[in-house]
């Protein structure tokens, strides 16, 4: 299957962002005992490259993301780590050149008509849109899917439980993501149960959107 696919089956992406490394194995266990074996884990703190080292040894199941890449050292450092696709915030043409060249799938952050056709232009059929509540995802994205229908969008950027029937209901969306399943402020405390039932809570939630209940 292609990571299109495997993240549309998903439907939710969690984005984690790990104090300490030592949290990365029993995070993504909760979130795999929960039903979601992927999540994105991004490099707004140091211990993200050892962390998705850390899970892809110990977890091979797992689809692993590296979030919020910035710079070409982080792209190096997260495909050394082993992960499965990469995550930019924002458009920067060489770190998805550089990526792609890489043979490694790149989902770049894109808020315009511009950064989307730009992404396009390389190669790009799945892009994020973010801030996606901020920036009225759900007006935004049915018209950017006149001009460009091949384009799929992920959805990041204050997303809840409540936000999920409307977004994955939008045209060429296939997945959401965010933080709220595991939040920081869980894993610093080692709440790992309530990250496997907040996991467990989206994955009941997209079944029932898909069943149409
Ligand atoms: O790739 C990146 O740079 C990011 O880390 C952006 C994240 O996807 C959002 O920040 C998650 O948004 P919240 O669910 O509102 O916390």
């Amino acid at each position: 299957m292609q990571l299109r696919e495997k993240l549309r089956h998903f439907g939710v992406i969690p984005v984690i962002t790990l104090t300490q490394v030592e949290d990365a194995i029993p995070v993504a266990q909760a979130l795999s005992d929960g039903g979601l074996p992927v999540a994105e884990i991004t490099f707004r703190t140091p211990a993200a490259a050892e962390a998705i080292a850390a899970v892809k040894q110990a977890l091979p199941h797992m689809i692993i993301g590296a979030g919020t890449i910035l710079t070409l050292a982080q792209l190096h450092q997260a495909r050394v780590a082993g992960a499965d696709f990469m995550v930019s915030p924002g458009f920067d043409a060489t770190l998805i050149e550089k990526s792609l060249r890489m043979e490694m799938p790149f989902i770049p952050g894109c808020a315009t008509a511009t950064e989307i056709g730009a992404a396009q232009t390389l190669g790009i059929d799945l892009v994020k849109f973010f801030p996606a509540a901020a920036q009225n995802a759900q007006a935004v994205i049915p018209a950017m899917a006149g001009p460009f229908p091949d384009i799929t969008y992920m959805l990041t950027g204050g997303i809840g439980f409540g936000e999920l029937n409307a977004y994955l209901s939008l045209p060429n969306v296939i997945c959401c993501g965010g933080s709220w399943i595991a939040p920081t402020v869980l894993i610093d405390a080692g709440n790992f149960t309530e990250i496997q039932e907040n996991a467990a809570a989206t994955v009941e939630t997209i079944t029932r959107i898909r069943k149409g209940l």
